[in-house]
């Protein structure tokens, strides 16, 4: 579990975070949700250690992050798998040497065939035991959030970070990839912690929901309790959301709505 206790962030004069007090849960899909500008990428960054709070504490199952003696800063960092908005793949590198280059720099006692069996079986796991040879310019972009996915579990991460994993994908496409990093976080326990503004993430894949707006943290809850939340800002939030309005109007239509999703991988 990772707890965020009352962290404050300003940049010069202006407050980004107002004391932001919340905890993302082991084994589970928490999302940060909000608005553009509310802080979301900020809070991230604090928690990785990107950034730090001016006020308050992060710890990582019960060891103190924040303000930590260097050496266990570093071992929890070790422990953190990242998911970049543009999957920020190495362009130099085929898809298996970019899965491999964590593991090259984190564990370097393993041998190089124990490293191609991790690679291998990573990218297996993502539905990409094909492509382990193709270069990022030949990748579409959810071939390339897959490998990043790759990239970030090959050294067995505990905590998985995602910004906005769902960026520049059509919907089918994030839903699968939404799907992915669910299943991989229930299959491996793993703590993952999304950002996004995307309500179809929210309903697909929030075991557990944190609210930010303006700086401060207005809810949290699960994707059962968020459609009832009464909190007015997080529900113009919601409304906001062209699809959930949809859906809303079907149902008071009488109506249902059915979908499909299918499974072709490597070609999306
Ligand atoms: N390094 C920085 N220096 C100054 N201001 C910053 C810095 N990083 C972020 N900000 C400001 O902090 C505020 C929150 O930014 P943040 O990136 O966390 O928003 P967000 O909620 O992630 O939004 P989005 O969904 O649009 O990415 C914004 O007003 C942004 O301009």
């Amino acid at each position: 579990m990772i707890e965020v206790h009352n962290v404050h962030k300003n940049f010069g004069d202006t407050p980004i975070l107002r004391g932001i007090t919340c905890t993302f849960e082991t084994g589970k899909c928490n999302l940060v949700l909000g608005g553009s500008g509310t802080g979301k990428s900020v809070l991230l960054k604090c928690i990785v250690g990107l950034l730090k709070p001016d006020i308050g504490s992060i710890t990582f199952d019960g060891t103190i992050f924040t303000n930590n003696k260097i050496e266990i800063r570093q071992e929890i960092r070790k422990q953190i798998g990242m998911l970049f908005q543009a999957s920020a793949l190495f362009d130099s590198m085929n898809v298996f040497e970019n899965v491999e280059f964590p593991l090259q720099m984190l564990t370097p006692d393993m041998s190089k065939e124990e490293r191609r069996d991790r690679v291998e079986f990573c990218l297996k796991r993502v539905g990409l035991e094909n492509a382990g040879l193709k270069m990022p310019s030949e990748l579409s972009g959810g071939m390339k959030k897959r490998v990043g996915i790759a990239r970030a579990i090959a050294p067995n991460c505990t905590y998985l970070f995602c910004d906005e994993p769902n960026s520049g994908l059509d919907p089918l496409t994030s839903i699968k990839i939404d799907e992915l990093i669910y299943e991989i976080t229930h299959e491996y326990g793993i703590t993952t912690v999304i950002i996004t503004h995307d309500m179809n993430s929210v309903v697909e894949i929030g075991d557990h929901i944190v609210f930010l707006h303006k700086g401060l943290k207005l809810w949290d809850g699960t994707k059962d309790e968020i459609l009832n939340a009464q909190v007015p800002e997080l529900k113009d939030f919601i409304f906001s959301s062209s699809l959930v309005r949809a859906a809303k109007k079907v149902e008071q239509e009488g109506g249902t709505i059915e979908t499909s999703v299918g499974e072709p991988i490597q070609g999306e």
